[in-house]
């Protein structure tokens, strides 16, 4: 267990409204009214579940629409840590009242209760969500971003480089969460980067410890390894840690069990795909490769809040690399900030050098030129936020 932290409320940096999901129309309300029903509906499809789980489903389902938010169980051997984490702030108050990420958050502890994920017994550890996230690694898709490797194999380390850690951005639209919103467009045209600090992320990169916060499984957890594997093996960097979540959340987020699952895709692979799941597997074997699985992450809180020995990994590394929306929304505190809001500002707190590399998802959104903002908001009006059309690479050194 991570220590307990004194209060469940984020500091304010650029004193900004932290996000709540109470107002009509607004991308939080959205996704906790309409994607945890469709999510709580899919997930009850997906698994032979039997009449105590559905009932519980159906509760949770009820529940998150029209009632509180309730403690967990006395048996739960982390209701302690919630109630530290601000439950007992949030406990009876309706779900759309309180901070979004911890709405959020708490849904998929609650959801992981209602199948009975943590209960000694035959579904104890039976991920809910691993039918979508093995769907992923399993399409045509995946084999020709595979075979692609191949063709990139033959061209100058940098241009490697560069390519892998774009591949690495660009996975994080593979979000099973996201695609529950009918919106999410796979193909759309105008996907650019609105903000890219690759090149100083890439001078980084100077031969030691490379720090790693996943984001998804599946179709983004394999180009996240691929970048991992062409780093040590070009020595740019010596060792990397990549944290994964301790237990299934954000419907695709990773875990132990979902890196085994992209390594042995992988070795499985032919060319140079297959090369690279070998020499991961082995950097896993000599320990150059760690996984940790820290309870922090999957806390409902921002990173600022984080532990004394999260911290102190996170300072033990050159460079953090925070992958995806949710963790950006932690890095730098689920606010509406100004988006010209300094980046430095909102990750001074960080222990070390950090970078962000990710899909527009959610509302927040720091660091941005103002002519950039003004230019997407002529275009779009607020949709680039949540789209998943527009990236950012954005890094503190
Ligand atoms: O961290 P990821 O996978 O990039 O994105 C997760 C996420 O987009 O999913 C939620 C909506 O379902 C958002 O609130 C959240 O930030």
């Amino acid at each position: 267990m991570s220590e307990p932290v004194a209060s469940a409320e984020p500091p304010a940096p650029a004193g900004a409204p932290v996000i709540l999901g109470d107002v009509p129309g607004s991308f939080p309300r959205s996704v906790l009214a309409e994607r945890h029903p469709a999510l709580i509906r899919k997930v009850r499809d997906a698994f032979p579940y039997g009449p105590e789980q559905r009932r519980a489903l159906d509760a949770l389902l009820k529940n998150s629409a029209e009632g509180v938010i309730e403690p967990l169980g006395e048996r739960a051997r982390d209701r302690e840590q919630w109630e530290a984490w601000g439950g007992r702030e949030y406990f009876g108050r309706p779900w759309f009242d309180v901070p979004f990420l911890w709405s959020e958050s708490y849904f998929y502890r609650q959801l992981l209760d209602a199948v009975g994920y943590f209960d000694p017994g035959p579904w104890q550890g039976i991920d809910p969500f691993r039918p979508f996230k093995l769907a992923e690694l399993d399409t045509p898709e995946a084999d020709e971003e595979l075979t692609a490797l191949d063709e990139l194999a033959g061209r100058p380390m940098a241009e490697q480089e560069e390519a892998l850690l774009l591949g690495s951005l660009w996975g994080n639209r593979a979000d099973l969460g996201f695609r529950l919103a009918a919106a999410a467009d796979e193909t759309a045209a105008d996907s650019q980067l609105v903000a890219n600090e690759g090149e100083m992320l890439r001078s980084l990169f100077t031969g030691g410890t490379l720090c790693v916060v996943a984001d998804n499984s599946g179709r983004e957890l394999v180009p996240d390894l691929l970048l991992i594997d062409h780093l040590l093996r070009g020595r740019r960097v010596e060792r990397a840690v990549l944290h994964v979540k301790p237990y299934p959340y954000y419907v695709s987020d990773a875990t132990t069990a979902d890196v085994i699952d992209a390594l042995r895709r992988l070795t499985a692979a032919p060319g140079a795909a297959g090369a690279s799941g070998h020499r991961l597997w082995s950097a896993m074997t000599d320990g150059r490769l760690t996984v940790r699985a820290h309870p922090f992450s999957c806390a409902p809180l921002p990173y600022a809040d984080m532990p004394d020995d999260l911290r102190r990994d996170f300072a033990e590394a050159d460079v953090t690399l925070m992958k995806g929306d949710l963790n950006y929304r932690r890095l730098v505190g689920d606010r509406r900030y100004p988006a010209t809001t300094p980046f430095a500002g909102t990750t001074a707190y960080f222990p070390g050098p950090v970078a962000a590399l990710r899909t527009l998802k959610s509302d927040v959104v720091v660091g941005l030129d103002p002519r950039t903002e003004t230019a997407l908001v002529a275009a779009e009006d607020q949709r680039w936020r949540t789209g998943g059309t527009h990236a950012l690479i954005q890094v503190r050194r």
